[in-house]
């Protein structure tokens, strides 16, 4: 197991109880999307896996190893990080931004070099194209393609990422979407996605823990989740996607009825 959450409990100062008991495990290669409405403490959930926030109460195993017991930084140079937005230094080249965890780690400059046009063409970026110019004359789409490979340079097995295509348009999304599922079954690393776009969970996780209110509802496939909806909410949070399905669906029919 490359990920195992147990009881899992965070309350910020204030009192706010933002996680009560969430459990879940991730296998090795699984592609697992957290899914819930705003607040409902996906992004916490996420930043007590690697600790970027202590834990109230419960434990947290990575690679079979309680993180708790294990250094904050050396943990999060092991477990990649895909930001919400992009994250990236504006400051820094696109090869630089790439390199940051590898420079860290202490790797020789000629192996730096080689690894980021490696990661740079791995997300389908031409490093030539690519590596010597600025975050800010980018794409949005493009920048999340170098904040995934910044991610993925250290060889991590298992990536944590926070709406990484939220801020995109439709198209560029679906492009991406695809590029990564790909990539991920191809390299083999697991990876926990924040999303609250139930048709993007649907479409790209292996397995979607629903959240509500700090907890999680339903812990599933997505066949499960569709089949076998455990909870209002899941019920209630399918309801978009399927709709908008059928709609296109019956529009399609029309549209076909049109052309005899
Ligand atoms: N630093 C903080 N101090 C106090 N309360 C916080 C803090 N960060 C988050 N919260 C609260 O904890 C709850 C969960 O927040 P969290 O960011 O985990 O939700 P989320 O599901 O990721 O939401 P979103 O989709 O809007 O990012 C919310 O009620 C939020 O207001």
């Amino acid at each position: 197991m490359i990920l195992s959450v147990d009881q899992l409990e965070k309350t910020y100062r204030g009192g706010v109880k933002a996680v009560r008991d969430v459990s879940f495990d991730v296998d090795a290669g699984e592609l697992v999307a957290l899914v819930g409405e705003s607040g409902c403490g996906k992004t916490t959930t996420l930043k007590c896996i690697n600790r970027l926030l202590e834990p109230s109460a419960g434990r947290v195993f990575v690679e079979d190893e309680d993180a708790a017991g294990l250094d904050p930084v050396a943990l999060r140079r092991r477990i990649g990080w895909v930001m919400q937005g992009d994250g990236l230094f504006p400051h820094m080249s696109v090869g630089d931004n790439v390199a940051v965890t590898l420079r860290l780690l202490d790797w020789a400059p000629k192996e730096v070099t080689d690894r980021v046009d490696a990661l740079l063409e791995l997300v389908r970026l031409d490093p030539a194209q690519f590596r010597d110019r600025g975050p800010g004359t980018l794409s949005g789409g493009q920048r999340q393609r170098v904040g995934v490979a910044r991610a993925l340079a250290a060889g991590s097995n298992l990536l944590l990422m926070d709406e990484p295509f939220g801020a995109l348009d439709p198209i560029t999304r679906d492009a991406l979407r695809r590029d990564f599922v790909a990539l991920q079954r191809r390299m083999g690393f697991a990876a926990v996605m924040v999303t609250h776009d139930m048709a993007e969970a649907l479409l790209m996780a292996d397995r979607i823990a629903v959240m509500h209110a700090g907890e999680i509802v339903q812990y599933d496939t997505p066949k499960v989740l569709l089949n076998a909806p455990g909870h209002a909410i899941v019920r209630t949070m399918l309801e978009n996607p399927l709709h908008e399905a059928d709609a296109v669906q019956a529009l399609k029919a029309e549209a076909g009825r049109d052309d005899v």
